[in-house]
């Protein structure tokens, strides 16, 4: 059994809690466990990862979020720091899944955080444990 761990930037905690049920669904679906931490924004996500790794506690890795562009260019740097930030973990070898949303609105959010529609979430878990098993081939 793999030990996943879920950092969530619960930013709107709404839309998080979609997020984490489709998350938390797949990871349990495929028979493993998880645990849940709680960081202020996305760009907090990949630091608390690099943070967690370091203890060895943790098979896998999945980000969830929600970033919705505002007024000012700070939606690029949110939306591309932390997905940059990510894709750094996943090529020093981590496990990681990307499931932070990036869109233009709320309604464009509500679609992907939804786990009986687009599930983000369980998409970024699966990824994160497709990572894991191929980590595993390798090794
Ligand atoms: N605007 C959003 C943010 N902004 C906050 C940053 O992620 C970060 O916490 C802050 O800049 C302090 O370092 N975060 C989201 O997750 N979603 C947003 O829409
Ligand atoms: C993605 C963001 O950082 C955004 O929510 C901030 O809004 P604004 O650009 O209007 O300050």
């Amino acid at each position: 059994m793999a030990r996943v761990l879920i950092v969530e930037a619960r930013f709107y905690a709404h839309l998080n809690d979609m997020l984490l049920a489709g998350t938390r669904a797949a990871i349990e679906d495929a028979g493993h466990s998880h645990e849940t931490i709680t960081v202020p924004g996305a760009l907090e996500i990949p630091g608390a990862i690099a943070l967690a790794a370091e203890s060895g506690r943790y098979d896998a890795f999945v980000g969830i979020g929600v970033v919705i562009r505002g007024e000012t260019y700070h939606f690029e740097i949110v939306a591309g720091e932390s997905a940059r930030g990510l894709m750094a973990l996943t090529m020093d070898g981590l496990p990681v899944g990307n499931g932070i949303l990036t869109v233009e609105n709320e309604a464009q959010a509500l679609v992907r955080a939804d786990p009986k529609q687009k599930d983000k979430g369980g998409e970024a878990a699966k990824a994160a444990l497709t990572l894991l098993e191929l980590k595993g081939r390798f090794d």
